[in-house]
């Protein structure tokens, strides 16, 4: 009888030196659990999986997303009034996880965690299989507390530097973050961009100069020469998050917005090296 427990698949960090070795970058995925609906985000994490995802990136709808754009404050709008809660979020992670072969990263803001203790939040998460976290609100001074836990629950706890982070913070942030580097490519929210600031080729380099960890950059990536020229500039992963997001959220039917994500993920993997 083959063994019934899933084999945890391989971590955040490993992903990445794996990648590493083939010379490969990582394409990371956003997209907000519960738009349009779990079951819907159950299909899209097999989706993204199938396509060559290397992460994926999988947002708790948040009722005060200060650092999102329209896109993704839209979908957290729809999913909440859909009744999207976390614990709906894990019970369908239980179902889905075994069945994705790439990590996933819980994204969440700082107050759901507390919400339920920090404790409580990284034992249920890491029951589930999940491997790492992403919290984009967590002050500097708190993460101590924050990565312990994480670290406890052998869960990944990935940081964000962005262009006006002083070196000295940027540093500290950088010996603190599990997993990768989150690079914020713009200053502003989340959202597709025209055209991607050519800072981030020298705020690569200056991470670089302090790290030897796995630095992907996010913010307004949505087109394959943006994919194209941020791995050409150095980035060891690409996050793109409101693009897909629109394609699920804004679909005239589930099945179409599957279908979209499909072919446009596909556009986005055949740009990266
Ligand atoms: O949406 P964009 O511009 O493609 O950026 C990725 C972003 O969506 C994702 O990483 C994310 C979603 N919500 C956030 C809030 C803060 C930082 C990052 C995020």
């Amino acid at each position: 009888m083959a063994s019934l427990t899933a084999t945890r698949s391989l971590g955040i960090g490993e992903t990445f030196s794996n990648l590493k070795k083939q010379g490969k970058v990582a394409l990371i995925p956003y997209i907000t659990a519960g738009d349009p609906d779990l079951k819907t985000t159950a299909e899209a994490l097999k989706v993204l999986d199938a396509c060559g995802c290397d992460i994926i990136e999988l947002g708790v709808p948040y009722s005060d997303p200060l650092a999102d754009g329209p896109v993704i404050q839209a979908a957290a709008t729809r999913s909440l009034a859909r009744g999207t809660n976390f614990e709906a979020i894990t019970s369908m992670l239980k179902e889905v996880v075994p069945l994705v072969s790439c990590p996933i990263a819980l994204f969440t803001y700082y107050n759901p965690i507390l919400k339920r203790g920090i404790g409580k939040f990284m034992s249920t998460v890491k029951d589930i299989g999940v491997h790492g976290l992403v919290v984009p609100d967590v002050p500097l001074e708190e993460t101590g507390v924050l990565r312990k836990e994480a670290v406890k629950n052998k869960l990944e706890l990935v940081l964000l530097t962005t262009p006006t982070t002083p070196t000295e913070r940027m540093k500290a942030i950088v010996e603190a973050a599990d997993g990768f580097v989150y690079l914020v490519s713009s200053v502003g929210v989340t959202g597709a961009r025209a055209s991607i600031s050519d800072r981030v080729q020298t705020l690569l380099q200056d991470i670089k100069e302090s790290t030897t960890k796995p630095v992907a950059v996010g913010f307004g990536i949505s087109k394959p020469e943006h994919v194209k020229q941020v791995a050409a500039w150095g980035a060891d992963g690409v996050i793109v998050g409101s693009a897909m997001v629109k394609l699920l959220g804004e679909a005239k039917s589930p099945e179409e917005g599957l279908k979209e994500l499909e072919s446009f993920t596909k556009s986005l993997k055949a740009a990266l090296p």
